[in-house]
């Protein structure tokens, strides 16, 4: 989302004219400065006004089309070894990656957890839906998609168990977590790319946010070997992780300023061959309050 922020044409006229007659740009923002601009906007005004003389295409008018700030990425929040002791077991970092900050996660749930989990989750198990952006309104989603259901935080002594391990990862405290969402893709299905962080473009997203703060971390744990297809990908940056039993996929796209971070899109590539099962866990800012 860009701005707009107000841009006198007096200012801009001052500009044009400091510029054509030879003083040099960061001379011109200097000046500005002084005059209580700020330093970015100065900049902005100085670039613009000079890309368009260059260009010769026309002049701002009034206004200023400023670009979002760039995400500044804090430290990955994982520790910087390469096994993580998760109370009960230890958590291994098998690769690492800079932008979005992820890295992939072996050994996070045993075998047997992940039978227990699809267990639990099956009977219980709905159509995914999407938000229509027309209405705002859930609607299932079409059949190329998963089925899917949410526990609550620590419902059963299993769900406990794995709340409490990955908030042992994370450093944060296991109320910032949101219940485990269980998703199934069978053979086909997959998800279109997406943001896990909430956009304030609903009233429920923007209400929760001011509850709870905002999603910051995904931990996608794959809970069966999926015979083709089904990598999770990260478009922007090529990456794709096939999904294997017991690994997770940990990324983190949301910074101490309160920015998100856009290269953490993400969706889930068709299942060929197969059937995929993962277990989701969203972790916020703050304790998470779901209604
Ligand atoms: O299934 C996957 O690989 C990705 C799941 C996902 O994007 C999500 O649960 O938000
Ligand atoms: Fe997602």
């Amino acid at each position: 989302m860009s701005l707009t922020v107000p841009f006198p044409n007096p200012v801009r006229d001052w500009i044009i004219s400091n510029l054509q007659r030879g003083c040099a740009a960061p001379d011109v923002v200097r000046e500005l400065t002084n005059n209580n601009v700020a330093e970015e906007l100065a900049s902005a005004m100085v670039s613009t006004v000079m890309q368009a003389l260059i260009a010769g295409s026309p002049l701002p008018d009034g206004q200023l089309l400023m670009a979002p700030p760039a995400y500044l990425a804090d430290p990955c929040r994982l520790p910087a070894s390469p096994v993580v002791a998760c109370g009960d077991r230890e958590i291994r970092i098998l690769s690492r990656m800079s932008r979005p900050t992820a890295a992939v996660l072996g050994n996070v749930v045993s075998a047997r957890e992940a039978e227990q989990l699809i267990e639990l989750a099956a009977p219980r198990l709905r159509p995914s839906t999407v938000v229509d952006p027309a209405t705002g309104m859930d609607v299932v989603a079409d059949h190329r998609s998963s089925e899917g259901m949410f526990f609550r935080l620590m419902e059963t002594p299993l769900l406990e168990k794995l709340d409490r391990r990955l908030a042992m990862l994370t450093g944060l405290p296991v109320e910032n977590g949101e219940g485990f969402q269980i998703l199934h893709y069978r053979t086909g299905a997959g998800s279109a790319p997406h943001y896990d962080y909430l956009t304030p473009n609903n009233i429920a997203n923007a209400e929760s946010v001011t509850r709870s703060g905002q999603r910051i971390i995904t931990i996608v744990i794959y809970l069966n070997d999926v015979m083709a297809g089904g990598e999770t990908v990260f478009p922007d940056t090529g990456w794709a992780i096939t999904p294997q039993l017991g690994n997770a996929i940990y990324f983190e796209y949301g910074n101490r300023e309160g920015q998100t971070d856009p290269a953490s899109l993400h969706a889930s590539s068709p299942v060929l061959k197969g059937e995929k099962w993962v277990a989701t866990k969203w972790i916020r800012e703050r304790r998470f309050i779901s209604r």
